[in-house]
This record gives C-alpha cells, structure tokens and sequence, in this order.
C-alpha cells in the first residue's frame, strides 16, 4: 500500500462490448454502422469492395431505418448498452475492490477501447486483463475486440502482460445467473416452450473458424470439445444446453434459433434456423405461450428489447400465439456482477 492506501501492485479489468450510436439521430447511427460495417471482420470483404459498397450505399439506406428503432429504444439514460455497461463497470470495481482497476470500451463509438485502455496505463497496472462480453466467441465480435485491443496495446512502448477470456460459454456463474432470470418468469406462469435465440452469424464465418475441417454445420455441434470450442453454433448449441439442464427443461421443451441476419442481395446463409422463422409456426405447434432468451447478449439492448421483446411478440400473436415473454438480460445483477468477478480473479 502507498501513504494514499491504494494497493501498490493492481490488476486491470478491461470490460468490453459492442458499441452505440451517441444518439438515435440518424448522422450519428450513420456514423456507427460506418465503423461497424466496415470492419472486416464483420462484413468479411475485400476493402476496396467493402467500403464502397457500405459506406456509399448500404448506411446511407439503412441508417434512417435503424436511427428510428433507435429511437423506441433509447431511455432517459441513452442506449440500454451503454449505461448496462458504465453499471455493470461500477459494481464490478466494487466487487473486486481496490486491487483492480475496472474500465469499460465500446468496440465501436464511445466510450473507445483506447480511452479505456489509457485508464489503465495511467493507473499503472501490473497486468491487464480483457473480457469482451459476448459469452460465445465469434470472430466478429470477441474477435475484433481483441484486434483492435492488440492494436493499441501493440504500440506502446512498454507493452504489460495481458490475457483474453475468449469465450464464457459454460461458465457456471452465467449460466445460473440466466437460469435464474428464466426461472423467475417460469414461476410467474406456465409456458409451452422455450426459445433461445442467438445473434446469427453467416454460416461462412463458422467455416472460416472450422478446427482442421471439424465444423461442418452438421451433427459435429452436438457436442462440445477440444476441436469446436470456438465454433459459434456449438456455443450456442452448449449454452443452450447448459441451461436447459438448469431450469429442467428436456430437448421437446426448448428450440435454439438464430436471429437479426443482415439481408442481402448476396443472399449469403446465415446460421439457421432463423429465429423469425421457428415462432411463426409455433401456434400450429399448439405452442402458445413462449418464453424467448437471447443468450449471446449480457446486457439489453436493441436485438433483445426491440428484437425479441417487441417485433417477435408482434409476430407470435398474428401468428396466432398468446403469450410471449422476453427474459431480461443479466445487465448489472448481482448474481451476474459476483459472476463476472469470479471470471476475473479466475483468469
Ligand atoms: C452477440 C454478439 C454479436 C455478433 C456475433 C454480431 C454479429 C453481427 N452483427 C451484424 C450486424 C448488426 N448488428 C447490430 C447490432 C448489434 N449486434 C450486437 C452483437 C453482435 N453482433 C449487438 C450487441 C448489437 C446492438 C447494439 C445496440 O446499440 O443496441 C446492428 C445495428 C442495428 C441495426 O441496424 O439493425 C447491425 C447492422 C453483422 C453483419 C454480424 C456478423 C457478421
Ligand atoms: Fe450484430
Ligand atoms: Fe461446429
């Protein structure tokens, strides 16, 4: 300890998501998605392709579109993601106490992962380590926040020892915090089944991850192992898993889907099945009443409030469903911040 009592020797926590636009005007969801969508490991194109085509002509249609969901979603506090995640940095720092150094980065937009990664500089920590929050690894998400953190890491001229948890997937501690969420609803009414709905991907970035050709989009997802840790449909497939045995639900009472695919006149696979596909025919099912995850997010945000929250509840009840019910996500809970402190002395 120093004469100011802070620990001499501290450990920072780099906590990372997504991104934001700063607000729900259209110039400035334009200018997210323009960062966004031309990140290669997003849109997996050749540069002198993906930009022109992204920023000359798939944002500027798209952006008034999204800027007004934006705005159903935006709150007296801004976007759901944001201020999820500024709690989520603040409870994490008090759990952890005065040992770590706790910071928070948006991969896109603000706060930048480099304001958070100087935070840590200037404090001086030992060692950094880094947890973007996506529970499942995908290129285009944990992936690129660990290039863009070896980006900046990798020119400053002392360079700390820094580690990556790449994937929490089965994590015990998230996997009973959504539980609990569900099981709360559960007790609150009865529901004929359960969805879990997962960000989709293309199917091509889950061969591009194949180990040695293991993933084939097949039977090869049923299990988790050694060669498909990182591929994103057996996570989904083993969260989806993990959670059912949790909340005793056998495989006839859950579906696993995916959702939000990017439409394109390429027409280019994504993950299936689709999400919006699966719950149209549930009521012919005689499944009325559904209780939907989204399992590949940690906080609340456009893709589970809007999303599955509202335009599939729309979609369920033309459909001719009855009740539909979205479980929150963990956000800044207090199972979920003991959770994320565990990972962290873990690491
Ligand atoms: C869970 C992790 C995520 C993966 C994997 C992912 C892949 C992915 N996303 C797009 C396109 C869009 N995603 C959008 C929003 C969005 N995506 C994630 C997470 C993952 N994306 C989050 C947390 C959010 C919500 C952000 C918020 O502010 O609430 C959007 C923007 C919204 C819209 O215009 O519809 C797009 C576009 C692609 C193409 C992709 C994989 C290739
Ligand atoms: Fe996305
Ligand atoms: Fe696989």
């Amino acid at each position: 300890m120093n004469s100011a009592g802070t620990p001499s020797r501290r450990i920072g926590v780099l906590l990372v998501n997504l991104g934001t636009p700063d607000s729900p005007e259209t110039p400035d969801v334009r200018r997210y998605l323009n960062e966004f969508l031309t990140d290669g490991r997003v849109i997996d194109m050749p540069a002198a392709i993906r930009y022109p085509l992204f920023q000359g002509l798939v944002v500027p249609l798209r952006a008034p579109k999204s800027a007004k969901i934006y705005k159903q979603l935006w709150t007296d506090r801004g976007s759901p993601l944001l201020f999820h995640g500024l709690d989520l940095q603040a409870k994490v720092q008090a759990a952890l106490g005065p040992g770590y150094v706790v910071a928070f980065g948006m991969r896109y937009q603000k706060p930048s992962i480099e304001k958070a990664l100087d935070e840590l500089r200037e404090a001086a920590v030992e060692r950094i380590i880094v947890l973007p929050l996506f529970p499942q690894y995908a290129s285009a998400s944990t992936g690129s926040v660990q290039e863009k953190v070896m980006e900046i890491v990798g020119k400053w001229w002392v360079v700390p020892s820094i580690s990556f948890i790449s994937t929490f997937t089965d994590d015990p501690g998230f996997i009973a915090c959504f539980a609990a969420l569900g099981k709360a609803e559960m007790a609150k009414q009865h529901y004929d089944h359960v969805m879990f709905s997962y960000h989709g991907i293309p199917e091509r970035h889950v061969l591009k991850g194949s180990h040695k050709g293991y993933c084939k989009l097949g039977n090869c997802c049923n299990s988790y192992n050694k060669n498909n840790r990182y591929c994103y449909r057996a996570q989904c497939f083993e969260t989806s898993r993990l959670l059912a045995k949790a909340m005793g639900l056998a495989p006839e009472q859950y579906t696993v889907s995916f959702q939000s695919r990017l439409q394109s006149r390429l027409r280019d696979p994504w993950l299936q099945p689709y999400s919006d596909e699966v719950l149209k025919e549930y009521p012919a099912k005689g499944i009325k009443n559904v209780l939907a995850f989204s399992p590949a997010f940690v906080a609340d945000c456009l893709e589970t409030t809007i999303e599955v929250g509202e335009e599939f509840k729309e979609m369920f009840e033309e459909a001719g469903g009855e009740h539909w019910q979205l479980v929150p996500s963990l956000n800044s809970e207090p199972m979920w911040v003991e959770a994320v402190a565990a990972m962290i002395k873990q690491a």
